[in-house]
């Protein structure tokens, strides 16, 4: 078979859980938003200023990782900037591929002029239906759900989550803790994870990216969580046998007998220092392992990246082919938040046919 092309990579199509929409704007858009609003920036060269999230997220920890968010939510607190942002979203989602994507913010972030929490998400969600027609009308079929975080420092995570439930029929289909890890357990919020399950709502947890299996177990064994945002440190619970082969432990085990998915971001660990190099990111024996894996780009913006580079990326590390790519869309198709017949439908009607071209190909 024919070497994969990142061209064929790009036709392919993709589906994407774990994506921030303030970790993914265009730098020209960053750069117009931040002289309408008076906001100051490292540089105002758009391609410069794309240069500086890569290299100012590149620092080994996620706490520092997280301070380059401060320049893309200051441009995102008016309708307009949402909109814009959300819509473009959208748009450069789909010109890479992606037919199916889960996009998530944190309203609370949003507040900092005259916007009420449902003022936000409408904004941002009349962005998406925007962004979504008008790739549409360019040959682009996307379906984007969007997610609602609740920053896990913070003490709004019961209003978060009510606001969730509260847009959950005009396409927000879940909601997540983000923010630094360490020192914020997912228990902190344990009131708006019960009341979710209470509503038959469905949430996934950052856990497992900065901080280790605490609070991976907590996130599934006392909070409930779906999926795992990232969950990567999974693999402190995977050791060695006498043989050499992997012996999982009870909590590793679990997550894959429970088939839980997990979220992977492989440039993004990278980045934080979760992982030493997409080489040697766990991405490589989980998928051996057969656990829910999934494959993720977290912040185009931060990591310079996309869908369909973070996939060339495990191409050309580890040699994965159509076959692979095809079961980690499936896998991440499998456990989206949207209805069980509209996630069908993406499968059969889509994903499979395409493959099955690339493949004959
Ligand atoms: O990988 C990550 N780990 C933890 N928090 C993150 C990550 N990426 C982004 N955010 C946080 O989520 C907020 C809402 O989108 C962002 O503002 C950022 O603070
Ligand atoms: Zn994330």
């Amino acid at each position: 078979m024919a070497a994969i092309t990142y061209e064929d990579i790009v036709k392919a199509p993709k589906a994407l859980l774990h994506d921030h929409l303030d970790g993914g704007l265009r730098p020209a858009t960053i750069v117009e938003l931040a002289r309408e609003v008076g906001h100051d920036l490292p540089t105002t060269d758009p391609e410069e200023l794309g240069r500086w999230f890569v290299a100012a997220a590149d620092s080994g920890s996620l706490e520092r990782y997280l301070e380059t968010f401060a320049h893309t939510v200051a441009v995102m607190q008016t309708e307009a900037g949402l909109r814009r942002v959300a819509a473009e979203c959208a748009i450069d989602l789909a010109a890479d591929g992606v037919v199916y994507a889960e996009v998530r913010f944190a309203p609370e972030q949003h507040l900092e002029r005259d916007l009420t929490l449902d003022q936000v998400v409408e904004a941002v969600l009349a962005g998406f239906a925007e962004g979504t027609a008008q790739a549409a009308r360019s040959g682009h079929r996307i379906r984007i759900g969007t997610l609602l975080t609740a920053m896990r420092h913070a003490a709004r995570s019961q209003e978060i989550a009510e606001l969730a439930v509260r847009h959950r029929d005009s396409g927000v289909v879940g909601f997540d803790i983000a923010g630094a890890e360490a020192g914020f357990p997912p228990t902190r919020h344990l009131d708006a994870f019960e009341y979710l399950q209470r509503e038959n709502f469905h949430f996934t947890i950052h856990a497992g990216e900065a901080f280790g299996l605490p609070s991976i177990w907590q996130a599934i064994q006392w909070c409930g969580a779906d999926r795992l945002g990232h969950g990567v440190r999974i693999v402190d619970d995977i050791t060695g046998g006498a043989d050499g082969r992997p012996v999982l432990g009870r909590l590793a085990a679990y997550v894959r007998d429970k088939r839980i998915p997990l979220e992977l971001c492989p440039s993004s660990n990278v980045q934080t220092g979760a992982a030493p190099s997409i080489a040697e990111h766990p991405i490589g024996l989980l998928r051996d392992l057969r656990f829910r894996v999934t494959v993720n780009t977290d912040n185009r913006l931060m990591s310079g990246t996309s869908m369909s580079r973070e996939m060339a990326l495990l191409v050309e590390a580890f040699g994965y082919g159509w076959a692979e790519l095809r079961w980690f869309t499936i896998n991440a198709m499998k456990s989206a938040f949207i209805p069980f017949d509209e996630r069908l439908a993406l499968i059969d009607e889509v994903i499979k046919p395409a493959y099955a071209e690339l493949m004959a190909g």
